[in-house]
């Protein structure tokens, strides 16, 4: 069984200190529990900030079980685009994974299909993991178009790719009304139609199918429950070092019933 991917985007918060105090605490936990490995059947991956990229990466090191991210990264590798950071600079500073197309930028920052896709390729292109973000509004949720709204979401930013490229996705499904201080959890229930939907185009042919939004130490053994879950990517729980800790913990014991 492919292993649990188990992360979190740090979105923008955490001092470098702050930052450093997580990324130490996470390595060293791994190698007094762990002997420097991930936890059996897990897949640990963390998203900082991109001011904290290089930091993170110097304390998990080069060899670290961890995978490291940004979150974000501009399609075309280098140019005149004032403020933006490239896929080979994510790459250079030690990133292995880019979130694409998170509902926050889609909302905030003019994300759209067409720009998901080109950053998917840039991502690919570079031999980075794209961690490709879906999820549908509560207007869409209330309309009955979940799983319709977030097929169309993946299959525009993942067109053109081939099932060798494909495989080096990662998909997350995060519905927006589930996203945050302002999100309510969602329940089992109304996450099996979504992931039976996703599960049915992409089990198999992707990396991993990860559930995000309110994640917490409450729900996450259940979610991992649902079929077609490979992963969590969770924000608040996780900016605490030992809520991480315990959701890996979760991971671990579901990886290995
Ligand atoms: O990137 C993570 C997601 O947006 C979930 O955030 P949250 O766990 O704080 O709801």
């Amino acid at each position: 069984m492919s292993p649990l991917w188990i992360g979190t985007s740090w979105k923008m918060t955490k001092t470098l200190a702050e930052g450093r105090a997580w990324a130490e605490g996470l390595r060293d936990h791994l190698t007094s529990e762990h002997g420097g490995q991930a936890p059996s059947g897990v897949q640990p991956f963390v998203i900082p900030s991109f001011t904290a990229t290089t930091t993170v990466r110097s304390i998990l090191g080069e060899d670290s079980p961890v995978l490291l991210g940004v979150q974000n990264a501009h399609w075309e590798d280098e140019g005149a685009w004032t403020g933006e950071v490239s896929v080979p600079q994510a790459k250079d500073a030690g990133a292995q994974v880019v979130e694409i197309g998170h509902s926050e930028r889609r909302e905030h920052f003019g994300e759209t299909v067409e720009t998901t896709r080109l950053k998917v390729a840039a991502a690919l292109r570079h031999g980075l993991t794209p961690l490709l973000c879906i999820g549908e509004s509560a207007e869409v949720k209330e309309a009955g178009g979940s799983s319709a709204f977030i097929l169309e979401q993946a299959a525009g930013a993942l067109e053109g790719l081939s099932a060798e490229e494909l495989s080096r996705v990662v998909i997350a499904y995060e519905p927006i009304w589930a996203i945050g201080e302002k999100g309510r959890p969602a329940t089992v229930e109304e996450l099996v139609e979504p992931f039976a939907a996703l599960g049915g185009q992409y089990s198999g042919k992707v990396t991993g199918l990860l559930y995000g939004g309110s994640v917490n130490l409450d729900n996450a053994a259940g979610l991992l429950g649902i079929e077609h879950v490979t992963g969590l990517f969770v924000g608040r729980t996780a900016w605490k070092l030992e809520g991480y800790l315990e959701l890996l913990r979760i991971a671990e014991a579901h990886a290995a019933a």
